[in-house]
């Protein structure tokens, strides 16, 4: 079902880039798309549901049976008393009511049973389609809002709020059919027999069902405050292992552990909160049910006694009071399922319903390559956290070409990556355009653009796979002798052919297994084997050796002559071939041309030559300036 009108409204104005994971609004309209979504399982639910209300009507049979079965007990009882010889006909009806009770429970038994299992698969289909849906959609959502949630608390709330949205349909929908039915019937029965007896009976209906409902919704306050915790916790744990070196780098795993201690003692102290309201609740209910059970015996003895009920009609009281104890206690569990659905629904509707910033426009159509040629107009850029003033990029002018080179280099934090996110339309310009054969890249689907341009991160991540699906990432149809050739170009198929499983051996969590240098050239391998027609380098040379890059360089000869390629590096070794160099600072061009012109204007880019000349970093004596070309 699609959103009620007025939700749909609030939803479509949001774009991720104005959304904070903190949400907690809670509205009808989210638990009405829920049962919508359970009532799209039509058949089942229809099922669930008449298995519910039948399963009810023959649990409400089973004191009548029961009254029954006692008052012809009891006849037996004044006729054998009273030297009546002939009782089989009364012994029938006591067999035949034993029969029909016995029947009663069998299929209250059935039906129960079949709920049940629909009512769980209903839940589960549920929760299956919510996930695939929400990871669905933190895939699709843009970088600038995943820069600004965190990671463990996605993964709790894709857990946790996926099953309290799960067990709407048990605890919530069939629940409230099956107390209905059971409340509503007993009443009805009771009253018939005696409204008096009915009311104490069933006194301690209202006060445990608003004693459980309390209790339920403190309870709930105190279950988000401990998926707050959990999140914490998981953020906590999930940054430790990440960083785990770093942890061991500085002897830190006393602090760290000082931390999720701290963390971990705060669970506990909601947890026993959480226990101690448990029990006190439960204990007043049960004082609550017991007193009732009582004073249905005292008023319903006399009532035997003077002869207005049969004793059959007080078991039948007491046997609705034994099947409504468990219902009663569990209109707080439903209550508590209302509450808990609807925030964990609002919560995840508020991610799925989140329209990306970065997204194709409509009716956009596929990028046309001609002649391949990027250009940077006069773009500015800032990031969504920073100051409206402070740009991050600031009036670049750049134009890629294939064939042709570009070396960008500046110090830490000048904009070098943002330009290449920026190409990637990881993030949009806020001023001037980016244009790729003249059309501006909002104007071009995501899929084409990204085809476009390949980008070999700074921090090169790697699955938990093997080489070659590690390599073919990008092209998973790609045969062994493309993910052979890419790895070549990459200086990385000596290495690989040394290893136990060749191709198939598998690289550790995050690429561990392989050396930061080994790790940077899979990189390269993945961004060269699909046909991009732009190749970015983000510093990813940067721990591989001089001599190891240059063989990369030559081997990358062919690959670049019908590309651009864009190097952004550090060590000028890495680009000073480059046929234009810009050295970039706080965002701004502040340099550009060859090596040889900036090296004669003796600016930024020839003091940074020298210092890496002097220190011995680099650049070597040997490697030879601008070749021409990209190589
Ligand atoms: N996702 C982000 N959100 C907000 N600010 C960011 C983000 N990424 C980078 N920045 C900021 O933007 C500025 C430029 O960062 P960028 O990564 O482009 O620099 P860089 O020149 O590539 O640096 P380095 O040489 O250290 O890799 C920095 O001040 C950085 O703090």
């Amino acid at each position: 079902m699609a959103p009620a009108p007025d939700t749909a409204k609030r939803l479509d104005t949001q774009v991720d880039g104005a959304y904070s994971i903190d949400v907690s609004n809670v509205d009808a309209t989210v638990l009405m798309r829920i049962t919508a979504m359970a009532f799209r399982h039509r058949w089942r639910m229809s099922v669930a549901v008449l298995t519910t209300i039948l399963g009810g009507l023959f649990q409400l049979m089973v004191p009548q049976y029961l009254g029954q079965a006692v008052d012809q007990a009891q006849g037996l009882l004044r006729d054998a008393a009273a030297g009546v010889s002939d009782q089989s006909a009364a012994e029938s009806a006591l067999l035949t009511s034993a029969l029909l009770l016995l029947g009663a429970a069998i299929l209250r038994g059935v039906f129960t049973m079949m709920h049940n299992y629909q009512g769980e698969a209903v839940g589960q289909l549920i929760g299956y389609r919510l996930r695939l849906d929400y990871y669905r959609q933190l895939q699709r959502l843009s970088l600038s809002w995943h820069d600004r949630v965190h990671t463990g608390d996605l993964m709790t709330r894709g857990i946790l709020d996926i099953e309290g949205v799960r067990l709407w349909v048990d605890t919530g929908i069939l629940r409230s059919v099956l107390l209905t039915v059971l409340i509503g019937g007993g009443a009805v029965v009771l009253f018939r027999n005696d409204p008096v007896l009915a009311c104490v009976a069933l006194s301690f209906v209202p006060i445990v069902g608003i004693r459980a409902s309390i209790a339920r919704l403190k309870l709930r306050d105190t279950w988000i405050l401990m998926q707050d915790k959990m999140s914490e916790l998981t953020n906590v744990m999930e940054e430790n292992l990440g960083g785990i070196r770093v942890v061991r780098a500085f002897a830190a795993q006393a602090f760290e552990l000082g931390r999720y201690d701290r963390i971990s003692e705060e669970a506990l102290t909601i947890a026993s909160r959480r226990v101690r309201l448990f029990v006190l609740s439960t204990t007043q209910m049960t004082f609550v049910y017991f007193l009732a059970m009582g004073l249905t015996l005292w008023v319903g003895g006399a009532k035997v006694a003077a002869g207005e009920i049969s004793l059959g009609q007080l078991t039948e009281a007491l046997a609705f009071m034994l099947i409504l104890q468990m219902p009663v206690r569990q209109i707080g569990w439903m209550i508590n399922s209302i509450a808990r659905a609807s925030t964990c629904g609002g919560r995840l509707f508020n991610v799925i319903d989140l329209e990306p910033s970065i997204a194709d426009k409509p009716g956009a159509g596929d990028l046309v390559l001609t002649e391949g040629v990027v250009r940077f107009e006069n773009v500015d850029f800032s990031y969504p956290s920073w100051a409206k003033d402070d740009r991050t990029l600031a009036g670049i002018d750049l134009e890629a070409r294939p064939g042709k080179m570009i070396g960008i280099v500046g110090p830490p934090g000048s904009g070098k990556t943002t330009i290449a996110q920026l190409l990637g339309r990881y993030y949009d310009v806020t001023g001037g355009r980016i244009t790729v054969d003249g059309q501006d890249i909002r104007d071009v689907t995501l899929a084409s653009l990204r085809d476009t341009v390949a980008i070999v991160q700074q921090e090169p991540f790697l699955f938990t796979a093997s080489i070659d699906h590690n390599v073919a990432y990008g092209d998973p149809w790609a045969g062994r002798s493309s993910i052979e050739r890419s790895a070549q170009t990459a200086q990385l198929h000596n290495y690989i052919k040394a290893l136990p499983n060749d191709y198939e051996t598998l690289v550790g969590e995050r690429g561990v297994s392989l050396s930061g240098g080994q790790r940077q050239r899979l990189s390269i391998a993945r961004a060269i084997l699909p046909d991009a027609k732009l190749l970015v380098l983000d510093d990813s040379t940067a721990a591989i050796d001089a001599a190891t890059e240059r063989r990369i360089r030559e081997s990358l000869k062919d690959y670049t002559k019908e590309r651009g390629v864009i190097v952004i590096a550090h060590r000028l070794s890495s680009l000073m071939h480059a046929d234009e160099i810009v050295f970039l600072e706080a965002g701004r061009i502040v340099e550009r041309g060859d090596h040889d012109s900036l090296m004669a204007a003796g600016g930024r880019y020839a003091q940074l030559y020298e210092l890496q000349a002097r220190t011995g970093a680099e650049p070597k004596t040997g490697a030879e300036p601008k070749t021409g070309g990209a190589s």
